[in-house]
């Protein structure tokens, strides 16, 4: 789906870095909690839109349990590629989302089964749902800074992961190339670790990022 997400962006200027620096993805977050959160009601949000889509950028939008109508309305609203969930959404719920939709699948800090990983992505997946593994984040949801085990994620994808997924949580210019190396991932994203301080995007980390991921 993307090689490279940067998510969480909120200005023009996000969306250069990125392009800039060769990524091939944003997100937009709709998390009204978030320090990501952009109003989708706000016509800059629009803009950001539409500043990503000139720049050849796929933009994801970020929601954490809305109705599939309301996420509707803000994909025709903002101008969104494809829809992340990233809250406690059911399958059966999610199921009426049209796509093209990722799933976050948080998972446990630290050590975990390849089987606790299938039976939390295999039904997503199933779904057509392209799954994005993130560290649990409790109420926050996301964007937490956290990481996972990366060779439990790599374990997984050996037995399972020819279907394509993306790694997220924790994810900086320091860590992002082993994270590749160890889990076998083709797909990463992140959002606190490019950011300085908190909530505002670093066009230098952000160049940093890419230079890491890209080998
Ligand atoms: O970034 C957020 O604030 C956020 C809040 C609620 C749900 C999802 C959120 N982010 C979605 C992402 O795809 C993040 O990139 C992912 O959680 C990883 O974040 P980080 O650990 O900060 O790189």
């Amino acid at each position: 789906m993307f090689r490279v997400k940067i998510c969480g962006i909120r200005l023009k200027s996000d969306v250069d870095a990125v392009a800039a620096a060769g990524g091939d993805a944003v997100g937009l977050n709709f998390f009204r909690p978030s320090v990501r959160f952009v109003d989708p009601q706000s016509e800059s949000t629009r803009l950001l839109s539409e500043a990503a889509a000139a720049a050849k950028l796929l933009r994801v939008g970020v929601f954490v349990n809305e109705t599939a109508d309301q996420i509707h309305q803000i994909v025709d609203q903002v101008g969104l590629d494809a829809v992340q969930l990233h809250g406690d959404e059911t399958l059966s719920a999610a199921g009426t989302v049209r796509g093209p939709r990722l799933r976050a699948i948080k998972l446990p800090v630290g050590p975990v089964s390849v089987d606790l990983i299938e039976s939390a992505a295999r039904p997503w997946i199933d779904a057509g749902f392209h799954v994005l593994f993130d560290a649990d984040a409790g109420a926050a949801h996301g964007g937490s800074g956290k990481y996972l085990d990366w060779k439990s994620v790599a374990d997984w994808n050996d037995q399972h992961g020819q279907s394509g997924w993306t790694l997220a949580g924790g994810l900086n210019p320091q860590n992002v190339a082993e994270a590749i190396r160890t889990s076998g991932t083709a797909s990463v994203d992140t959002a606190s670790g490019v950011e300085s301080p908190k909530g505002v995007k670093s066009a230098a980390l952000i160049q940093q990022f890419l230079q890491q991921a890209s080998g």
